[in-house]
This record gives structure tokens, sequence and C-alpha cells, in this order.
């Protein structure tokens, strides 16, 4: 090869390797296996081992792949964040351990921990107090999210116990268990909303949120690896570990103290077919050297050290033959194509499906009809096809075709401009999408309706009963009907009258939500009811008021308009208001509590650590005080929490409008 080659080859792996730590990193959705990413990592390190000349500063192996947003305070790390070496092949450990001792002699030991699948956090305490929670980003800076990190009820606020130095960082790895995963994941599916691959995608996403209220619903957990300290009075990483845990830390019980590599290798053995018995994902086993003399003594490279490294096993894989490909239909009409698969082995279970998510899915595989198909289960709960084993294609096998009409009702389906998914139009007629409809506005996430459930639903409408949410309502005018259907007790009939009855007095961002609009979901609902106050209002809305309100985008905004565009849909709404639904938010009346802050005008922004805006907004409006939307020059104060927005603080330092605090706020009305 020519040094042109070469330097093409170097060139076009590093610009390749850096899209795909974007997508990793900022995007949280990966295109290509951690396998492979891994092996043109191992690639372009040699090449460039051997040509240095070649090296360019902004190579992925020089750094690590994170990067910091704009959306948060960045912060510098006292210690910088590194990554790990790692290798997925034991001769590499044995090496890795002939290096050491090489370096240090043959007396030392090593600690293994699992390799949490997650993202790294490092957190800051002084006095035993958590001061700030920042992000790898780019292993020197990161982002400042203690407003997100404060909602994960794992990591303490505060600390305390012997030997803790005054002021220290820990860090440790946060993640989301499968079952947190799978009910999120299928909610957002239900909303028509994209889901994650896989939990350690939800939980990178969740951390970079800008609405701490919403981190808080989307519970996430943290394990704790390391302490860093300019006064650490522990001479081993070990005798750290269990310091930590009796301050209040929560560390993994699974971590092992070994002697030699030997142990490493039968500890990282024991855990190949465990893994799947936990509840979360681990990627690998880490080795760390223990003593930190020892640490110290093996330094590190420029992006790792040298006194650790990673084992990661494989994600599993199996070949099996695609049988077929089918399509599932949801309540707003969302097409899911399924690859139904000829059973097989997989990872401790029998596989039989994996998701396709979408055409452009089908589209990238190139999928065949019977095509033998790589699929994986990583720690993953849902399979996903890898590639087609082109050798074993059959000849003459036709290309799977998208379909065109709905697997349900027959309607040609459609397909927004710039959209992954299809989706029925038929919402009046195709089966899946009317039960669907009346299920999700029954659920307990929505109006809460005691006495029927998804079954009863799915029997009321076969039966002609039930065909819309607003009917319901009338199910009280036809006793004589439900008593004669199977299985359907007086009892059980009056319960559901009585819940059917009870949930008139659901408050209307329950309502909204229970209308099934597309991408609105719960938090939306209720962001949008907050904003609009009514149902009229919010009907008669138009994109860019729907903007203004916190939180809609676009798509949701436009979402919203297509939705009350629909003459049908006003019908029912109205046929629900005259049931005696709320189609408007409770206005809280105000008791004047004292006239202390009377003249006095805040902007409250921000998450604070002892009210939530909502009971702040009260206290100011309870105290004579008025709410204002956005800074202005007549602004009296500006109430501020953690994770605030930097443009609102740029404003108000700009407009000299005094910030203040929650405790000055308090301290005002005293
Ligand atoms: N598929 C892709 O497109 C793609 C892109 C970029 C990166 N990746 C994957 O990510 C890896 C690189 O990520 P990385 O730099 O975070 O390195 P890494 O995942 O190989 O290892 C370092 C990280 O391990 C984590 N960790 C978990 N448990 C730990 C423990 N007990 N002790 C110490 N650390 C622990 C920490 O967050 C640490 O930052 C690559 O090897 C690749 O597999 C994949
Ligand atoms: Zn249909």
């Amino acid at each position: 090869m020519s040094g042109n080659d070469i330097q093409n080859q170097i060139n076009q792996l590093v610009n390749e390797l850096n899209q795909h730590n974007y997508n990793y990193y900022q995007l949280a959705s990966p295109t290509i296996s951690d396998y492979d990413f891994d092996q043109k990592l191992k690639q372009l390190e040699a090449l460039e081992a051997k040509y240095p000349e070649y090296l360019r500063p902004d190579s992925p192996t020089q750094k690590v792949g994170g990067e910091i947003t704009k959306n948060f305070t960045t912060v510098q790390h006292k210690w910088p964040m590194m990554s790990l070496g790692n290798t997925y092949n034991e001769q590499d450990l044995l090496d890795f351990d002939q290096r050491i001792k090489k370096a240090i002699g043959e007396n030392f030991q090593y600690v293994c921990e699992l390799k949490f699948d997650g993202l790294s956090m490092s957190l800051t305490y002084q006095d035993g107090q958590l001061l700030r929670a920042v992000t790898r980003g780019d292993g020197t800076k990161g982002d400042d999210v203690t407003a997100n990190i404060k909602t994960i009820r794992t990591i303490p606020l505060r600390v305390h116990g012997e030997k803790m130095p005054s002021y220290f960082d820990i860090r440790g790895e946060v993640f989301m268990h499968h079952a947190a995963f799978e009910r999120l994941n299928n909610e957002r599916i239900e909303n028509g909303e994209m889901p994650f691959a896989n939990p350690r995608n939800f939980a990178s996403g969740t951390v970079k949120m800008q609405d701490s209220a919403e981190v808080a619903k989307r519970p996430l957990d943290c394990f704790l690896y390391f302490l860093y300290s300019d006064e650490n009075p522990f001479k081993t990483h070990w005798d750290s570990l269990q310091a930590v845990k009796s301050w209040g830390f929560k560390i993994s019980e699974e971590s092992k103290l070994c002697d030699n590599i030997q142990q490493v290798l039968a500890f990282i053995a024991s855990w190949e077919q465990k893994r799947f018995q936990l509840s979360y994902d681990i990627d690998g086993i880490v080795i760390k050297v223990n003593s930190y003399a020892q640490q110290q003594e093996l330094g590190f490279t420029a992006k790792s050290p040298r006194w650790a490294i990673s084992y990661k096993y494989k994600a599993q894989e199996v070949e099996t033959i695609l049988e077929k490909v089918t399509y599932q239909v949801g309540r707003t009409g969302a097409i899911t194509p399924v690859a139904n698969l000829k059973p097989v082995l997989l990872a401790g279970t029998t596989v039989k499906r994996a998701t396709l998510h979408n055409a452009n899915e089908i589209e990238r595989l190139d999928l065949h009809e019977k095509d033998t198909v790589l699929v994986e289960k990583g720690g993953e709960i849902i399979p996903k096809i890898i590639s087609v084993n082109l050798d074993q294609r059959l000849p003459n096998a036709q290309k799977i075709q998208y379909i065109q009409n709905c697997p349900e009702c027959g309607t040609p389906l459609v397909r927004a401009e710039g959209e992954a998914v299809h989706y029925c139009p038929n919402d009046e007629g195709c089966p899946p999408q009317i039960v669907g409809r009346i299920q999700h506005f029954i659920s307990r996430k929505a109006m809460n309706i005691e006495g029927i459930g998804a079954e009863t639903v799915e029997t009321l409408y076969q039966r002609g009963l039930l065909k819309h949410i607003s009917e319901i309502y009338e199910l009280k005018n036809h006793e004589p009907e439900l008593k004669s259907l199977e299985r359907f007790g007086e009892k059980s009939i009056n319960n559901m009258l009585l819940g059917i009855e009870k949930s008139k007095e659901m408050p209307f961002e329950k309502v909204l939500f229970g209308l099934g609009i597309r991408y609105v979901g719960a938090t939306v609902a209720q962001k949008l009811a907050k904003h609009f106050k009514n149902i009229d209002a919010l009907s008669k809305a138009s994109l860019e008021e729907l903007i203004l309100a916190e939180e809609i985008g676009g798509r949701i905004a436009q979402s919203v308009i297509d939705y009350f565009a629909d003459a049908k849909h006003l019908e029912e709404i109205a046929q629900l208001k005259q049931a005696g639904l709320r189609f408007e938010t409770e206005e809280k009346e105000v008791v004047l509590q004292s006239e202390s802050l009377s003249g006095k005008s805040f902007v409250i922004s921000g998450v604070f650590e002892n009210h939530s805006r909502e009971q702040l907004k009260e206290i100011i409006e309870s105290n004579g005080g008025k709410i204002l939307s956005g800074i202005s020059a007549k602004l009296s104060y500006l109430v501020a929490g953690d994770n605030m927005g930097p443009s609102k603080l740029e404003k108000a330092n700009k407009l000299q409008i005094p910030i203040i605090s929650e405790n000055d706020l308090l301290q005002m009305i005293q």
C-alpha cells in the first residue's frame, strides 16, 4: 500500500468511528454493534502505531468518545474521566497480566467488578453533601446534570462515616433496570414515540433531559466504583469500596478480590451465563490493580489507565431462519413489523420473534423471504436481527415487501414525509385502533376506570356496545344487553358502572391524555392542560401558540392541530362534555396569607430541593406576589434552582435582575 492509501484508510476510519461515537453518545442510537466498533478501533490503533505520521489529533484513539452539550453548564473534571482498554479474548488478558508483572513484579492483587452497561457519572461531595453530578463528556469536562441525578434514590444527598475526606469525587455508573425499561419503553410505543433500543440508551437519554420532573418519573439506579480525593486515606481500591459503602453509597456486592489472573479468568467464566439472571445489563468484567501505589507506578495512556482493563462478553448471537414478517397495528394506527423466527435457544431463552421497528430497518437488512438471519440478544430484552447470512439465501428468494394495506382493515397505509413509521389512517374503522383507543382511555395512567378491563372492552366492542370512548358513558342505558353477556354478573356490571361514574371526577389532564392524541403522552398532556387551561383554548391554538407551551415541539404541535381539525374528534369531545367529563383545569383559589410580597413579581426557574415549582408559585401568590411568564426589565426577582436554562440566567444578569434562591424567597415572607 502506498503512503497515500494508508493515509486515506486512516482518515476513513477516523471519520467513520467519530460518526459512530456521535451516534452512540449524543444520539443514543448506535448503528453498529459494539463488537464491530471495537474491531474497527483496534484496526485504526494498529495502523496508527505503524504509521504514527498519519495520526490525527481528533482520532478516536486519542480521546474518550463523548462530548459536552450546550444545554447544560460545562464543568471541568478535577480528575479526568477516562475510558478503559478492552478485549474480547483471554489471551489479551494474559498479555495484560504479563505487562503488569514486568512493571511492578509479582506481588499484587486484582479487583474484579461487573462492567455495568450504563453511563458513567462523577459525583462531587463536600463536607458529606452532594455538590454536583457531572457526565463524562469528553473526559476532561462534562455536563452538570445535578438536578437530574438528585432524582436517583440510591444516590445519597448526604453521607457520613469514618475516614471520609472533606472533599472527594466518587464515580459510578447510572443505569436502568430491565423492568423499568420494558414498562417505559412500552409506554413510548403506545404513545407513538420512538422506543429506545436498550436500557443503556434509555438511561443516557434520560440523564440529558432538561426537565428533572420528567427524569424523576424514569427510575434510574447507580453503582459506585471509584473514589478520588487529594486526601485519600486508603491504600487500596478494595478498602475504598468497603469504606464508601459504610458512608452510605451503593456498591455492587458482586465484586471480588483476586490473587492472580487465573482467579480473574474463573470470575469471568462464572459470569458468562450468570449475567443473564441480573436485573440489569452488564457487558463485561472490569479488572483493576488493587493497590493505589502500584496503580500510580503503572500510569496511563492517552485515554485509559494501564492498571485496568475490561473484558467484554460478545453479545450472544445465533443463526436462525426468518419464517415470515407480520405486522401489528397499535392504537394510534402505527404499524410495527415483527420478524417471526424459527424458534432457537439464545442467552437462556427461546427466541421466536425479533423486532424490526419499521420499514427502514427491513430495508437496511435487505431482508428476503426465508433468509438465514443472525439474531443477537445482549443483556437486552428484545432480540434483534443483526444481519443476513447471504451465503444461505435461497435462490429466487423474494425481497420482503413492506405491506401497503393495513393487515387488519385493508386500508392503504400512509407514511408522512420524513417519518419512519407507517400508519393506518382508518381510525374509525380499524378494530385494533378502536379497541386500543378505548383500552387506553380506561387504563390506569389515563382515566383509571375501575371495574372494566382490557378484555371487557374487547367483548363489548365485539357485541357492538362500544365503538367510541363516549359510548362508555352510555353503557348505563344498556343494562339488559350487558346482563345477557356471558360471565357478566349483576355485581360486576354494577362495579363497572360505578367506576365509570366515578371517572367523571378525573382532572382535565387525564381526560386529555385519555383521548389518545398521537405524541401526547401523560407528561405532554399535563403541560398542555396547564398551559391552555381548557379544551376550547387548546383546540383553537395555532401552531405558534402551541410551541410556546413548555416542552411542546413542532411534531407534537402539528399532531394536536391535526387532531382538532377532524370534525369526528370534535363531535366525540362534545359527547364527553355532555356526559360531564372535565375539560378545564381547576383553578385553585388563592387564599391570601400575607401581603409581604405585594407589588413584587417573580419568575421561577430550575429545580428546587424542598419545593416543586408549583408549590413555590402558590407560596408567592398567597403572599401577594405576582408570577410573570418571562424575564423582562420590570421583573423584581428571578427565583433560581438547579439546572436552570443558561439563556434565562444570561438575560437576568444583563437586565440586572436580582437572582434569589428558594431559601431567600422563604425569608422574604417571614
Ligand atoms: N456501537 C457503536 O456505535 C459504539 C460507538 C462508540 C462506543 N461504543 C462502545 O462503547 C465502548 C467505549 O465506551 P467507553 O469509552 O465508555 O468505554 P468502555 O465502555 O469500554 O469502558 C469504560 C466505561 O466502563 C464503565 N464501567 C462500568 N462498570 C465499571 C466498573 N465497575 N469500573 C469502572 N468502569 C466501569 C464506565 O462508564 C467507564 O467509563 C466501545 O468499546 C464500544 O463497545 C459503541
Ligand atoms: Zn387498519
